[in-house]
């Protein structure tokens, strides 16, 4: 029988059977071996096809979170190889629920060593949050992040951050801390003993140009986030969170000390956190949450943020755009690394929740007030911003073109300094990175991600020196090496 007999055969099985079954096409057959053995055929390959289905059907009901990639998990982890990776970068967190999904959440979670903490981190894929992520998982505490990846800046840079995240076993979701339904999802999910919530709108000049994400973040993301500790989450965790050294505003007295006054602030950046602090005070004094308040000093180092001055002024001048500077500006750089550890220092310290949340209804309280503190973190010792640009110059082996002007009226205050004597005394806080140290780690972060040839910079040459830029300018193209 030819080729086309077969194939007119086998179909016409398939019509047959579909209105008389197999019998009939047997008979139609009459006998013809070679018909039979294709209708058998047939019959065994739609019999495949429907348990197939039928098993596709089970997994998915079974495994609906794999099925949406809607979790993302380390795909390369070595500590945590079982788990596969269901990254998926635009995923709604709305698909963050089901059986499997806080399954995911309580493994990464789980502390890894006694003792251990078990910290959800906002903003996990922010500069803060990345490194006190990392610096968490390192020492065996549990850590689920979550950010929104907003394009404030370059969002690549932040997902670069998620991908090392996930090769430590970090899974940083994609959420907004506006979405309370995510939120009491992770609570119910496992009981998280801290959050350290580092997800804010950053940045005290841009302030002026997008107020409302500034009311947004600092002020409704954090109440969100203070709705989900006290009311949402049995038992209560400690909140650790991100206020600034901006709230000391026109603040004169120096250095900074936690005792001074903050209630003049320059930017309405400095006065979302100003208000944090004190919806702070609301959430420990109703329900008996534990908060901790840290002012960052103008934090910088490798992975930082590109919206930041030291950033920003190696980008120009590595293309050899201007750089224009705030006549007379001195700030307390905090390298990330002192950061970090003030960070863990204050999370350790942090002290238990005495409230009772999950009704959301005020019950007698366990144990008494539960600890409200603040704290400056910052390095004790103001650089003008021209030595910043100097040592930049330095490091990069190439001279900024500079233009000085007076500092605009745009919410920036002319100097900070910090006294970190209550960080030191309660958790040991003692800052040891000098900011030409610090921006010589950053400078070689930032050439090895931007992928700049740098031969011309003073960490990488005995003759360059500031002042004595070499003639031979290097590429000035950038592109991240994530
Ligand atoms: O400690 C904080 O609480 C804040 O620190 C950081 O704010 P700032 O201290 O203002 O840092 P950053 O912008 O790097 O400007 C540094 C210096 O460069 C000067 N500056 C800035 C821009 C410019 O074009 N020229 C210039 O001279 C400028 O006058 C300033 O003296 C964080 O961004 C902020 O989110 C918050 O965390």
């Amino acid at each position: 029988m030819p080729a086309s007999s077969v194939v007119d055969a086998a179909a016409k099985g398939v019509k047959l059977d579909r209105h008389g079954g197999a019998a009939v096409l047997l008979r139609r057959a009459s006998g013809a071996n070679k018909h039979l053995v294709s209708a058998s055929s047939h019959l065994l390959f739609r019999a495949t096809v429907l348990a197939t289905l039928a098993l596709v059907v089970l997994f998915t009901l079974h495994y609906p979170s794999l099925i949406s990639h809607s979790f993302h998990l380390s795909s390369s982890s070595s500590r945590r190889s079982s788990h596969r990776s269901l990254l998926g970068s635009s995923s709604s967190s709305t698909s963050y629920r089901g059986a499997t999904w806080a399954r995911e959440i309580r493994r990464s979670a789980a502390p890894r060593r006694d003792g251990g903490l078990s910290v959800l981190v906002t903003g996990a894929a922010g500069f803060v949050g990345f490194h006190c992520s990392l610096a968490l998982a390192a020492r065996g505490d549990g850590v689920v992040g979550l950010d929104n990846f907003n394009a404030y800046y370059d969002p690549s840079l932040k997902r670069a951050r998620q991908r090392l995240l996930a090769t430590r076993g970090v899974p940083v979701l994609d959420a907004d801390i506006n979405d309370a339904a995510l939120l009491a999802r992770l609570f119910a999910a496992w009981p998280f003993t801290h959050v350290l919530h580092l997800a804010a709108q950053a940045g005290v000049r841009h302030a002026m140009r997008a107020p409302q994400a500034y009311v947004a973040s600092n002020v409704a993301g954090l109440v969100s986030v203070f709705e989900a500790a006290a009311r949402r989450a049995d038992p209560q965790p400690a909140v650790v969170w991100a206020s600034s050294s901006s709230v000391y505003g026109l603040n004169t007295d120096a250095p900074f000390s936690e005792d001074h006054r903050t209630d003049r602030p320059a930017s309405l950046y400095a006065a979302t956190k100003k208000a944090g602090e004190a919806i702070a005070h609301a959430y420990n004094h109703i329900y008996g949450l534990s908060v901790t308040g840290l002012r960052f000093f103008t934090v910088y180092g490798p992975w930082g943020r590109p919206d930041m001055a030291y950033f920003a002024f190696a980008r120009a001048v590595v293309a050899g755009d201007p750089v224009t500077l705030f006549a007379d500006a001195r700030r307390d750089f905090t390298y990330i690394d002192d950061v970090v550890r003030g960070c863990l220092g204050a999370l350790d310290t942090a002290g238990k929740s005495t409230g009772s949340g999950s009704s959301g209804k005020k019950k007698k309280k366990k144990s008494g007030p539960a600890p409200l503190r603040v704290y400056n973190l910052g390095n004790t010792s103001p650089v003008p911003v021209a030595r910043m640009v100097a040592v930049l110059e330095e490091l990069l082996g190439r001279k900024a073109n500079k233009r000085v002007v007076a500092m605009p009226a745009n919410g920036d205050v002319p100097f900070t300094h910090a006294n970190v004597t209550h960080a030191a005394r309660d958790f040991g806080y003692r800052p040891t990175t000098s900011l030409e140290v610090g921006l010589r780690h950053f400078v070689e972060w930032f050439v090895r991600y931007y992928k700049i040839d740098n031969a011309n910079a003073a960490s990488t040459t005995t003759t360059s020196a500031a002042g004595k830029p070499r003639s031979k300018r290097k590429s000035t193209a950038m592109s991240a090496a994530s």
